[in-house]
């Protein structure tokens, strides 16, 4: 059996680092089973989807290294649906209902005061030809809803383990509203279907609908998919990340110089019993992501493990992995300068600081005390060609001369010469900004 997954996003607002998640539990498991990952855009909802949110869906997937099999739009698959609804109907499985919402409403409180569950009575199955007649007659349109059949629906959830739902327990789910619109349901159970998934990987805000999915899928002749629900995303506050909010946005987050690595890397391992370790790329990430690892409590996303682990792969990262983008910041020096910087680094883009400083203009810091000393350096400065070892013969005779030693020594040299008190290793750091540069930084 070839492995197929799907991630099915409405595009309502941009991914966030919580809708991250499923994508790449998707998607690594697609990778480490050879199998095919689907994007479906969940576009039915006319009212709240834009096409601006379904192209950045496309780009924030494949910034994180996502690039689908296959692309679908359910605005484009009505007629799969429709034909749905006409099996389910002459299988006597989806029936039509003539109540308002306040009606609904209505009935549902009367039943919660005798003590009763709210679920829905099935008063529209009692309903003669006659009496639906003189409904439609009167303007009613009616809704359609799936009749369950009162089995008990179990899985083996991969994440969760054994699940069971008593569908005597559920109302009977609306599948197609007034307006003939379909509720998300019925398209994704037929899509599912139609497509061959073999496994369904979601956040467990999908697990109590799960029962009823399966149920339809049943009725459908369908094969029935492996599901897996992996806990949500929260903010350290226990919020949930939603795409109306915008927070956490995935573009936020390439906009602020994450590494996408980084960014899958937290996503998929926060909430799970695995250690969050920032890996290289994702053939390394989904050699040790596990499903049966992900816990059932929230997980929560900490900003500030994001920038820990952002920097840790920072320094690991080699110089053709960044060359473009160092070369887009108008920053030259090739290898020798990328590792002369890349461990004092958060972010890549934080490497224009030192270009700056290794280019100029800089404010060199001279402190008064510190001027006869630094002419004394000056004096003493090697000829060029300099390497890594000019720094070392440098300060060695300047210390020798002036009978300065350690941070004395040092760090007037670093501030005239940087600007600052931290950074990169001088040794690295002097070749790069060469004699001329020195030479203008020394009074
Ligand atoms: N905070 C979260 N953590 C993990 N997974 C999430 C989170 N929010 C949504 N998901 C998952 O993202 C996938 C896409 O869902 P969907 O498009 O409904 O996103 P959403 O953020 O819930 O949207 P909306 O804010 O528009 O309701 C689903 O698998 C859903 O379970």
């Amino acid at each position: 059996m070839t492995v197929k997954v799907r991630f099915a996003p409405s595009p309502t607002g941009y991914l966030h680092i919580g809708n991250a998640r499923p994508a790449l539990l998707n998607w690594l498991f697609a990778l480490s089973h050879g199998g095919q990952f689907v994007l479906r855009i969940d576009d039915t909802d006319v009212e709240r989807c834009r096409d601006e949110y379904r192209l950045a869906i496309g780009e924030d997937l494949a910034w994180l290294g996502i690039t689908p099999h296959e692309l679908h739009r359910q605005s484009e698959r009505t007629a799969l649906y429709d034909a749905a609804v006409e099996t389910l109907k002459a299988n006597g499985r989806l029936y039509p209902c003539y109540e308002t919402a306040d009606e609904l409403e209505r009935r549902r409180a009367r039943q919660r005061a005798r003590g009763l569950p709210p679920i829905y009575d099935r008063a529209a199955l009692a309903l003669s030809d006659a009496e639906r007649a003189a409904l439609e007659a009167a303007g009613r349109k009616p809704h359609w809803r799936f009749k369950l059949d009162g089995a008990p629906v179990s899985w083996t959830d991969l994440v969760r383990g054994e699940e069971r739902v008593e569908t005597t327990s559920l109302s009977d789910p609306i599948l197609v509203r007034e307006d003939g619109t379909y509720l998300y349901t019925l398209p994704s159970v037929v899509d599912d279907i139609e497509m061959g998934i073999t496994h369904v990987i979601r956040g467990e805000d999908h697990v109590t609908n799960t029962g009823v999915q399966i149920a339809i899928i049943q009725a459908l002749g369908g094969a029935v998919p492996v599901f897996a629900h992996a806990n949500l995303l929260a903010t350290t506050a226990g919020e949930a990340f939603s795409k109306r909010s915008g927070a956490l946005s995935l573009r936020t987050l390439r906009r602020d110089g994450y590494e996408a690595m980084a960014v899958a890397s937290i996503a998929v391992l926060t909430g799970t019993s695995d250690e969050v370790h920032a890996y290289r790329n994702l053939d390394e990430l989904a050699a040790h992501v596990d499903l049966a690892h992900v816990s059932r409590s929230t997980a929560k996303f900490d900003p500030h493990e994001l920038d820990a682990l952002n920097a840790r792969l920072v320094h690991k990262l080699d110089h053709a992995t960044v060359a473009d983008r160092l070369a887009a910041l108008g920053i030259g020096g090739g290898e020798a300068f990328w590792f002369a910087v890349r461990d004092n680094l958060a972010k890549v883009v934080d490497a224009a600081l030192w270009w700056r400083v290794v280019e100029g203009p800089i404010e060199p810091v001279v402190a008064a005390e510190d001027v006869d000393f630094l002419g004394a350096a000056k004096a003493l400065l090697p000829e060029e060609p300099w390497d890594e070892t000019t720094w070392g013969t440098w300060t060695k005779i300047v210390g020798a001369a002036t009978g300065r030693k350690g941070r004395a020594l040092f760090m007037p040299l670093r501030q005239a010469l940087t600007g600052l008190d931290h950074g990169p290793e001088l040794k690295r750091l002097l070749p790069l900004i060469g004699r001329r540069n020195t030479l203008a930084r020394l009074p």
